[in-house]
């Protein structure tokens, strides 16, 4: 008997093109006002996702916060280990700390480790889980998150705007105890970058994702193929999580994506915003119509706990009602 094909999701030479037409957009933060609200639009319409320039953090900050994530990573596996989560805390959470791919344990080989905590609210930050070393780690981070929090709202604000609703709705409803992660996921050199991926396609089951690359690898599926977001320095990709999806009832989509290994050392930095747990997500009425889909509406936890029993989390629950 034939041994089953190689599932597409961790194929990284499946529906792969080089002479795309497609290029995932780029948007200048600093150009007119409406015009960057249109074409946050347009992306959030056609991909779900955009890369950004001119975002107002400071490159230095990005720098050294990268810096801090080589050097932790660069360090054997016993000291990385001190800030390991034995377990996750809840049966709907992954787990926090340091540790090696999660999704690796839906059945495929997802080639990486990863160091991961929650920072907000500030009562979820479980210090021991932030490294120590570099001794500048924690401050750096602090700081980054700062920024990651002060860009995280702007984006809301444009991407609320985007929709026609008053710009303070999203901050509004994710409201001040909404749930900030910070995940910097690191990918060893790799001579053959067509043997695995370093994480197989999936969407965010949060809100919104906002990621800063050294090196390629990230790519978001349009029109059936692969497409890569290009390395521009210190840009930032954003791209929408589930949470969104379900609000504008699937104007707007939570984007498949996945990262190729690359020959070189591989680091991305993230933050994810996401509601409370308690939080009842389900679509808006000013975006139920006839012609797109209903999304069942349930807490942003009965979500993740429905997500998490699905192999390769990939968009497990579009259009379910
Ligand atoms: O590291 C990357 O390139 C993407 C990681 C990612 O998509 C995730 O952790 O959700
Ligand atoms: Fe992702």
């Amino acid at each position: 008997m034939a041994p089953p094909a190689l599932p597409q999701e961790m194929n990284p030479a499946a529906l792969q093109s080089s002479d795309s037409a497609n290029e995932f957009p780029v948007i200048d933060l600093q150009g007119a006002h409406e015009e960057v609200v249109k074409q946050i639009r347009e992306a959030c319409i056609g991909w779900g996702g955009f890369q950004i320039v001119n975002h107002g953090v400071p490159p230095a900050l990005m720098e050294r916060m990268r810096q801090m994530a080589k050097e932790f990573f660069a360090l054997p596996v016993e000291e990385k280990w001190k800030h390991s989560a034995s377990s996750p805390t809840t049966t709907v959470d992954l787990f926090h700390g340091y540790g090696t791919k999660e999704f690796g344990t839906k059945g495929a080989l997802d080639l990486g480790d990863q160091l991961r905590h929650k920072t907000w609210p500030l009562s979820a930050r479980a210090y021991e889980q932030w490294p120590t070393y570099p001794a500048s780690f924690r401050d750096t981070e602090e700081e980054y998150l700062q920024q990651q929090e002060k860009l995280c709202q702007h984006l809301m604000e444009l991407i609320s705007e985007s929709l026609g609703l008053n710009p303070s709705y999203l901050n509004d409803f994710f409201g001040e105890d909404y749930q900030q992660t910070f995940l910097v996921n690191h990918y060893p050199p790799h001579p053959d970058p067509t043997c695995t991926v370093g994480i197989q396609k999936h969407s965010d089951f949060s809100g919104l994702t906002i990621l800063m690359q050294n090196v390629e690898g990230l790519q978001f599926i349009k029109d059936g193929e692969w497409i890569m977001a290009k390395v521009i320095p210190d840009a930032y990709v954003i791209n929408l999580g589930d949470q969104i999806e379900i609000l504008t009832n699937g104007l707007y989509k939570s984007p498949e994506h996945r990262s190729l290994l690359n020959y070189a050392e591989r680091f991305t930095i993230m933050s994810f915003a996401s509601p409370p747990d308690a939080k009842v997500v389900g679509p808006m009425a000013e975006f139920v119509t006839k012609s797109r889909p209903i999304y069942k509406t349930r807490t942003y936890a009965q979500y993740r706990t429905e997500v998490m029993t699905i192999p390769h989390m990939a968009k497990a629950l579009v259009a379910d009602a």
